[in-house]
């Protein structure tokens, strides 16, 4: 195609919401009409199952769950009206509670004001928070934040040394829809022993966020925590940064949630248009499915071109990735759905991967994300004529520019600038377009049925751990792995043995190896 071709089409298929100043842009994906034809009957049928989900339909059949994070920005929408007062009363005990918590009203016990949140939780109970405070947090804020996002003793470590001199005015939530998940559970664990180590009360510095009548929800009712916020059955982990899940402790971090909320609503609003080309998210959609067969067949790789949007690729990758990556479609055939995302931001990849993206395997589509707004206030010429954002945005065009000379294709969202509302509004965004592309590919978008295999695995290696140091606790002599896995009935894990032994043996657990690290069925195996 030539220049004007591509002008017009980028004109032709050009995407803009006036309210957010928003546009999107799929003219570089190249798709032609007549295969815009061919999906229209598909996009009918999203449409409607869109339609129905919004009413309260069970379209997450496996669980038997509705689906209603878009009542979380419209409370209105909710199918019962006791519902819609759930949230609107969640919402206003949550500001209640920011406010009280940044003007002292709620304050530990030994200090004026709270300085510090500890936010436990992993999967959608981490991904939503997290990138939300690295892309609205203020510099300094009446809370600073912290992450215990995994069960890796090291990144605890590191939290509580952090926080070692203001844990007496720090908070901490817990968040786990299931409040049964394992690595948060044991983060909580370790940040209570902080906290009874230096003889502070833990339960008036916790509050829960989980789904009521949960394990965690029981834990924090019965021992009388600090506060407990409601998340919703109907609330899938990873679209619920609307929900307590986001809103409790980007409120604690001074972000503004209404407007968060308003922005999601009005993007709700722009992507339930029932028009492929006057709806954005209908338009990632139909990309998506373009430019991969509506296999999954090319990557997404997601490039904010500005570093408060970092972490927008990984809570992406989530969202997409866990709702798109089925095995079975909804009639039960073997489809193994899925779209691989990744990313980091611009410029800074253009240093490190970019050269495989413009030159090597063509697996791959790019989003950018562009904000137009370089920064608050006016910006220093670097050279006559030339700032900084000027050049963010040069390298922006001339990637774009440059891979789709090579037949690699592009979206591109645009935003005026990073704020509340934006923010809200990429969420429900991408929200939405999972939603569409499930449907056009006849996938529950809802459910995570493989994540349960890996997490079944981990629990069968902690039995077998167990059995292991009882046999050596009844054993004198120094016994091989081999001999170990016999002894405990397990020989056909004596891989596994070998990995559970050298993990106790390097944390001083009592095992000792010896013999020739190298040669593992050499060892001998005794307890110290
Ligand atoms: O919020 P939780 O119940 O603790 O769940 C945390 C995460 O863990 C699971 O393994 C799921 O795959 C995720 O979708 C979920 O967000």
């Amino acid at each position: 195609m030539d220049a004007t071709a591509l002008w017009q089409r980028y004109q032709q298929w050009l995407y803009f919401h006036e309210g957010l100043g928003l546009y999107l842009d799929v003219s570089r994906m190249r798709f032609d009409d007549a295969f815009v034809e061919k999906l229209q009957p598909k996009f009918e049928k999203a449409f409607a199952d869109m339609a129905e989900l919004e009413k309260g339909a069970i379209a997450n059949p496996d669980e038997n769950r509705m689906v209603g994070h878009y009542w979380l920005r419209n409370p209105d929408l909710a199918p019962y009206p006791e519902l819609t007062q759930e949230i609107v009363d969640t919402i206003e005990q949550i500001k209640d509670f920011a406010d009280k918590i940044h003007t002292g009203g709620i304050h530990p016990p030994k200090a004026p004001r709270f300085t510090d949140i500890i936010s436990i939780g992993i999967g959608g109970s981490a991904l939503g928070p997290e990138f939300v405070a690295e892309a609205l947090a203020p510099d300094f804020p009446p809370l600073a934040i912290h992450f215990i996002d995994n069960t890796d003793p090291a990144g605890i470590d590191r939290i509580l040394t952090q926080v070692r001199n203001r844990l007496a005015s720090t908070l901490v939530l817990v968040i786990s829809k299931s409040g049964g998940t394992p690595e948060p559970r044991n983060g909580m664990l370790e940040v209570k022993k902080a906290y009874a180590g230096q003889n502070l009360d833990f339960t008036q510095y916790a509050i829960a966020i989980t789904m009521p009548g949960s394990k965690l929800d029981e834990q924090a009712k019965s021992e009388n925590w600090l506060a407990r916020f409601p998340m919703f059955d109907w609330v899938g982990g990873r679209t619920s940064e609307m929900s307590a899940v986001g809103l409790v402790p980007a409120a604690l971090q001074g972000i503004d949630i209404q407007a968060m909320l308003e922005g999601a609503k009005e993007m709700d609003d722009a992507t339930r248009v029932p028009d492929l080309k006057k709806n954005p998210a209908a338009l990632l959609a139909l990309s998506w499915y373009a430019v991969g067969n509506g296999r999954g067949e090319k990557d997404m790789v997601v490039l904010p071109y500005k570093d408060s949007l970092l972490l927008f690729s990984r809570y992406l990758q989530q969202l997409v990735m866990e709702s798109l990556g089925k095995e079975k479609d909804l009639e039960g055939n073997v489809v193994h759905q899925g779209i691989a995302v990744y990313g980091n931001k611009g410029s800074t990849d253009q240093h490190a991967y970019v050269q495989q993206l413009r030159d090597g395997v063509p697996n791959f589509f790019v989003t950018f994300i562009e904000v137009l707004e370089d920064r608050k206030g006016s910006s220093p010429e670097l050279e006559p004529g030339i700032t900084a954002g000027d050049y963010l945005s040069g390298f922006l065009q001339g990637t774009r520019q440059a891979l789709y000379e090579n037949q690699r294709d592009s979206i591109t969202v645009t935003i005026p600038q990073v704020n509340s509302r934006t923010v809200g509004a990429l969420i429900a965004l991408y929200d939405r377009a999972i939603g569409y592309y499930a449907s056009l590919v006849g996938i529950n978008a809802y459910h995570q049925p493989g994540v349960e295999a890996g997490k079944k695995a981990a629990a069968t290696i902690l039995e077998l751990q167990k059995r292991v140091v009882e046999v050596l606790q009844n054993e004198t002599a120094a016994l091989s792995v081999e001999e170990i896995a016999a002894k405990a009935g397990a020989s056909d894990q004596v891989e596994a043995i070998y990995k559970i032994l050298r993990h106790l043996h390097t944390n001083q657990r009592g095992v000792v190896l010896e013999g020739n690290l190298g040669q593992p069925s050499s060892l001998k195996v005794s307890l110290a």
